[in-house]
Order: C-alpha cells, then structure tokens, then sequence
C-alpha cells in the first residue's frame, strides 16, 4: 500500500520464521562491540531508543568508520544487503539500479514500552537510496509526513511484526517519527519483548572513511 508516493508499507512481508530469526540476529549485533546505546542529543537529554549500528555507526547526527571507544565497526552483512534489494523490489517492482550506491548502514533500534522517536529526516546519508525499515515485536505507531515541515499533513500508520515499509523517491527526505508503541503485541513467537525496528541504507560514503 502506497503511503506517499515513494513510500510504500507491506504488512507481514517477512514470513514468522524469519522474523524469529532476525530477531536472533539482532540480539548478536546488540551484544557485539557496538552495544545497545541510547544516544545524547545535542540540546541535551538522551535518545529513549537504544540503538547499534552495522557498518557505518552513527551518533547524533553523523556517520563514523569507527566506534567512539575506537574500535571497528561492525560489519555490514551480507544478509542484510540481499534483504535490502529484495525489499525495494518488493516495494517498487524492481531491485536497485546496477552501480547505485550499495546498502552498507544497518541501524538496529529497541523500544521498550514507553520509547518513542521524534520527527526526523534520514539526511545523514550522502546518497539518495530508499531508506528500507523491517519492524518486529511489538506494534507501533508510525507518523509519517512530509519534506518541508515536522507537522501536519502526516499519516498514522500501525506497523506490525514484520511489516516492510520502505521510503524513496519524493518521499526520501520526508519527516517521520514512532509517537507511540503498543506493549505487549508482539507476536508470541517473536521472541521478543518490546519492539526492534532496523533500517537499512545505503551511506554514499567511500569505504575507506568519510
Ligand atoms: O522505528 C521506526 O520505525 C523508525 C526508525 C527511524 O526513523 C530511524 O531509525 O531513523
Ligand atoms: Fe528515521
């Protein structure tokens, strides 16, 4: 269903096996290097989202090539870039462009029962590639708007366990945010209490640092 145009959701893309299986994965990453972090914000206050991030590790309001302690980051995996190609096909009928900018960034973010995230654009990427969001665990409320304004005209949408929303296109650059989730609706077989949302992108960075 077409929310805006380029901006298209998919409930229950991801099969229930799959969805188990992702969230497996993301308890990895989140116990890795990178750590499950609730950012500051630059006027202050913490982010209520905790989040870790896949080849690129981004902060308020930046990319890296390393990890505040230094380290490297953590890969981005393969799996995760077929799931990326296979997602904008889903969403616009055909896979990404050959030579455009790879999927390199995965942001793995947990809400607990009362995190929510403001309106925002994805900006911090250099390129222009759908941004692709797989939800699982609990629902949520998802506020999406439009490029000039953090307000009104927006549309509610619920996305659930394994729906794929993905946004490109006119609407890449458009404000969106979580106002709300809704404990306890996970799925019983998502393992998982609370709710992951992990976006993937493409960064238009060079591999060897920004
Ligand atoms: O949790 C979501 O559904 C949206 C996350 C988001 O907008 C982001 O990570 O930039
Ligand atoms: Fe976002």
């Amino acid at each position: 269903m077409q929310v805006a145009p380029g901006a298209v959701h998919l409930p229950g893309w991801l099969p229930p096996e799959r969805q188990a299986a992702l969230v497996g994965r993301c308890r990895a990453w989140a116990s890795g290097p990178g750590g499950m972090r609730h950012h500051a914000m630059p006027r202050g206050g913490r982010m209520s989202v905790a989040m870790t991030s896949l080849g690129w590790f981004w902060e308020p309001f930046s990319y890296a090539r390393t990890l505040p302690g230094g380290g490297p980051v953590p890969p981005f995996p393969d799996e995760l870039g077929e799931l990326a190609a296979r997602a904008v096909e889903a969403a616009y009928g055909a896979p990404p462009a050959d030579g455009a900018p790879p999927y390199d960034i995965a942001l793995v973010n947990f809400y607990g029962a009362d995190a929510r995230m403001g309106m925002h654009q994805d900006r911090d990427e250099a390129a222009l590639e759908p941004v692709v969001s797989l939800s699982l665990g609990d629902t949520c409320v998802f506020r999406f708007g439009n490029t000039e304004t953090r307000t009104r005209p927006y549309t509610d949408v619920e996305l659930r366990s394994g729906d794929l929303f993905v946004f490109g296109g006119p609407s890449r650059l458009a404000y969106h945010g979580v106002p709300r989730t809704r404990p306890g609706t996970a799925p019983p077989g998502a393992g998982l209490e609370g709710r992951l949302n992990i976006t993937l992108r493409a960064s238009g960075l060079p591999a060897d640092g920004p």
